[in-house]
């Protein structure tokens, strides 16, 4: 698989916030390494289509070549992981990866087991999410992403919350496994050593004309 962003334009108030023509190959990460507010997020969101009406995009979102621009977040099926990515609460691990994969999907007990397995957190299915170490949450709100057999994967600061070490184990796993499943990945971070180790493409700025 892979992502292009063919003459993307996001325009907000009369300002070009993103600009953005690249194609990110499978097993790739592309990472935003911009400053507070020149638009990273928003690039993200006109990604998986849900910028809020005040933005304008202009160009296409193409998957293996296929127009993704107008169709709807859902079926887009890019996956998105985020800093304050949360486990539901009232539901168990297994209920929030379960939560990932279609109602009437068949064998969806050995998939949520299999994917835990996976992740080296075989029998956790049945623990409330308030009893895992922020690694353990981390692998399976990644698991819960995956498990929607994502596309692409937009990782949005999805490590700014570990401790350095743990971090760096977390990101190795991501980067992994999405790199196994042939994703082209775009990363936000404001950490160098992120950027390092996604070992792509690199872009500091987004747009031509940012909001501070
Ligand atoms: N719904 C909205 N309506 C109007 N302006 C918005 C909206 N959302 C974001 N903005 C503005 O768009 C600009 C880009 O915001 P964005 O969140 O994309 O930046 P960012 O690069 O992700 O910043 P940070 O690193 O601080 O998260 C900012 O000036 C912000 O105030």
């Amino acid at each position: 698989m892979s992502l292009t962003l063919q003459n993307l334009t996001v325009d907000l108030a009369g300002h070009c916030l993103v600009s953005l023509d690249v194609t990110v190959k499978r097993g790739e990460v592309l990472t935003l390494m911009a400053p507070s507010g020149a638009g990273k997020s928003t690039a993200l969101a006109a990604i998986i289509g849900t910028l809020p009406p005040a933005f304008t995009l202009t160009g296409r979102i193409l998957l293996d070549g296929a127009d993704m621009t107008e169709v709807p977040t859902r079926l887009r099926r890019i996956g998105l992981l985020f800093q304050d990515d949360v486990l539901f609460p009232h539901l168990s691990v297994g209920g929030n990866l379960g939560f990932a994969l279609p109602p009437r999907t068949p064998d969806r007990k050995a998939r949520i087991e299999a994917a835990l397995a996976s992740a080296g957190l075989a029998g956790f299915a049945d623990r409330d999410p308030a009893t895992l170490s922020g690694g353990q949450r981390a692998r399976v709100a990644l698991m819960r992403s995956l498990l929607a057999e994502p596309r692409a994967l937009l990782l949005d600061e999805p490590f700014s919350r570990l401790d350095a070490g743990l971090r760096a184990q977390i990101r190795s796993f991501v980067f992994d496994r999405a790199r196994m499943l042939g994703l082209p990945m775009i990363l936000v971070t404001h950490d160098p050593e992120d950027a390092r180790a996604a070992a792509g493409p690199l872009l500091d700025t987004l747009g031509r004309s940012p909001i501070h």
